[in-house]
């Protein structure tokens, strides 16, 4: 694949090695090819155990990489501290290059795969040079799943090794399974881009300034090159279970998403299952283990941040999660915002990243607690004292990266559902859909049909946050948050959701829903108070899928009718309660265009079914400001 076959590139089994040799075909072969051009030192077969784990944590603390943080208030935990450059994914420097240029679609990077291998060759030519190559054998999902997905990603970090170990399925038991079973499996290839000549010493977070996060879409294969940071490099996470995932899902029939899933009960103890999406960090691991405000309802937690849905025999949609672990948005979550969160998080066996930390060793975050400690090192490693900011820095600055993360294992969640371990998942009754929008946007509203439900989805918008490397806060159009996620054109994703509708029996479907925790008044302050609260617009939610409340028909779809929100015991003024509830005319009227424009940008592709919805939508807001008379 790498072209080349000079004889003084190293073999494999020349190395010296630890661990355990696969005997998989394809994957000896692969590894040979990575050998041969990464030039690695050594290599390294993971198991996977607890003992491997203990061994590579203890080498990065050694090397300057990790901080052994205080085992009484975070038990077996580390943390790190990446280059300031290198926190966030890097949505320019990521491509989807399928063989057609076509088929990446207009909202993706696009570069032709052998012009991208042989410029990524180039780059991975020798980077591993004075470092270990980690074999990591993996399964998204379940081991055993009718479908079992299989990956290996290869990597020169260690902190990645101990990062997968806790978000996948990863190790011993997996390789034996892909062997057993002659298994096939994603090749995700992954360097931090940083050899090092002998001699020459590391540095704690070693990446490269040059970047690139590829999918080879129709090979189905991943190359990530030049930064050590989660999205970025965890390679079973947002390239194998979204990117690669929604191409697999486009051509076998079910859907990829990037959503959370959890499971509601009611007080009679009825149980619904609900999947969400919306844009990093804009309340996916939140919601998923809301802690309800209203009496008598729970929540259980069944997954974060991605969910693959699946249609069973019973004709309805399968979700599961394929992940094992919470790569959670450390700031904002506090024992208040999110206690089950907070409670799993201090069961420690986690990975802290970018957030600071307190001289006894424990990590901190804004808006952990309501004071902030009076020292702390950041996530830069500078002194704090007091209100005064770092040394040598601003007093405006934060303590730790808006971006910082918290790697912990799932397990851990008090609150996990126990339909958590079945590989056949939950059947979904709810999607809903979301974003971050200061306006225009109501509190809930439900769809119509399943074709407006994908209108819905297809027409999200929200503003920009630090998950993401580039300005924060600009409106962009994100549909199904999967805008960063797509692994193929942008339509014929939008027409994959319409047929999945189509195929099925309309009465099974998942109702749909939208949602905004986000809007503000004239003076930028939340107008409703979010977090555990929400429980009130997911019992709505649940009594529309029940059957049990009323809804009021309006051009954008069906809202709440008066009383609808139990807001019983809510401190909200009234003012507010309407502001989140209803919709302004107005600002729909400048929404229309705006959506329009979006769709442009699909091309010809554009689905027949979403100009109708548009259509439709414009026609019904004519039609209400006439009634209305302004
Ligand atoms: N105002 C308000 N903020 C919220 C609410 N839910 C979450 N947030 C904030 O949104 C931010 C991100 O929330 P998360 O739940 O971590 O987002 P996520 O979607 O899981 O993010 P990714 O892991 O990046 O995919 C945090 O700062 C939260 O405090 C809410 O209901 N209201
Ligand atoms: O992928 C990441 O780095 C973190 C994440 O969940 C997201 O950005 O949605
Ligand atoms: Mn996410």
């Amino acid at each position: 694949m790498f072209n080349e076959s000079e004889s003084r590139r190293p073999l494999r089994s020349s190395l010296p090695s630890t661990g355990s040799a696969p005997t998989h075909p394809r994957l000896l072969a692969w590894l040979d090819e990575v050998v041969a051009l990464c030039r690695p030192d050594a290599i390294h077969y993971c198991d996977g155990s607890a003992e491997e784990a203990d061994r590579l944590a203890r080498q990065l603390i050694e090397s300057g990489t990790l901080i052994r943080l205080n085992d009484e208030l975070v038990p077996n935990s580390v943390y790190a501290r990446t280059d300031p450059d290198d926190v966030a994914r890097v949505e320019d420097q990521t491509f989807i290059c399928s063989e057609d240029e076509r088929n990446a679609g207009p909202t993706n990077n696009w570069m032709d795969p052998a012009q991208m291998k042989r410029i990524m060759s180039d780059l991975y030519d020798g980077c591993m040079v004075g470092r270990t190559l980690y074999v990591m054998p993996f399964c998204m999902g379940h081991l055993d799943a009718a479908d079992p997905k299989f990956g290996v990603e290869v990597s020169d970090s260690a902190y990645v090794v101990l990062s997968m170990r806790i978000m996948t399925r990863m190790g011993r038991e997996v390789l034996e399974t892909m062997e057993e079973t002659e298994a096939d499996f994603v090749p995700c290839l992954h360097s931090v881009g940083m050899p090092l000549e002998p001699g020459q010493a590391d540095v704690p977070w070693p990446c490269n300034e040059t970047k690139y996060i590829v999918h080879f879409t129709d090979e189905k294969m991943v190359w990530s090159y030049g930064s050590g940071y989660g999205g970025n490099s965890l390679l079973g996470k947002k390239c194998y279970a979204l990117r690669i995932a929604s191409v697999m899902a486009r051509d076998e029939g079910w859907l990829a998403e990037h959503m959370l899933i959890l499971k509601l009960i009611s007080p009679e103890g009825r149980a619904f299952h609900i999947a969400a999406a919306f844009p990093s960090a804009c309340g996916k691991t939140n919601l998923a283990m809301l802690d309800p405000t209203i009496e008598g309802w729970r929540v259980e937690t069944l997954g974060d941040d991605i969910a693959w849905m699946r249609f069973g025999q019973d004709g309805r949609l399968y979700a599961t999660n394929p992940e094992t672990g919470f790569f959670g948005v450390a700031p904002g979550t506090s024992f208040e915002t999110n206690p089950n969160a907070m409670t799993a998080i201090r069961k420690g066996n986690s990975i802290f990243t970018n957030v600071a930390m307190t001289p006894e060793g424990d990590i901190w975050w804004e808006g952990m607690t309501k004071d902030k400690p009076e020292t702390l090192s950041d996530w830069k490693g500078r002194a704090w004292h007091g209100k005064s900011g770092p040394e040598g820095g601003r007093p405006e600055e934060k303590a730790a990266h808006p971006n910082s993360r918290f790697c912990t294992p799932i397990e851990q969640c008090t609150i996990l559902a126990d339909e958590y371990h079945d590989p056949a998942g939950v059947p979904i009754d709810a999607i809903i859909f979301g974003g971050r929008r200061e306006n225009t946007v109501p509190l809930v509203t439900q769809s119509r049909d399943w074709r407006h439900g994908v209108f819905m989805g297809a027409t999200c918008s929200s503003e920009s946050t630090a998950a993401a490397k580039g300005a924060v806060g600009v409106l962009r159009r994100d549909p199904m948050a999967m805008l960063p996620f797509i692994g193929y054109h942008v339509a014929d994703y939008v027409q994959h959701w319409i047929d999945i509708g189509k195929g099925a029996e309309q009465s099974k479907l998942p109702k749909i829903f939208y949602v905004n925790w986000f809007r503000r008044d004239e003076d930028g302050r939340f107008m409703w108070p979010g977090f555990g609260e929400n429980s009130r617009v997911l019992k709505w939610i649940a009594q529309r899928i029940a059957g049990e409340v009323d809804a009021m028909e309006t051009p954008i779809g069906l809202l709440p009718a008066e009383g609808g929100i139990d807001v019983d015991g809510l401190e909200i003024s009234d003012e507010d309660l309407a502001g989140v509830l209803g919709y302004q005319e107005h600002e729909w009227r400048d929404e229309v265009p705006r959506i329009g424009r979006w769709f442009d940008s699909f091309g010809w592709r554009l689905p027949r079914e979403m100009v109708d919805e548009l259509l439709q939508l414009e026609t019904a807001l004519g039609r209400e400001m006439s009634n209305f008379g302004h």
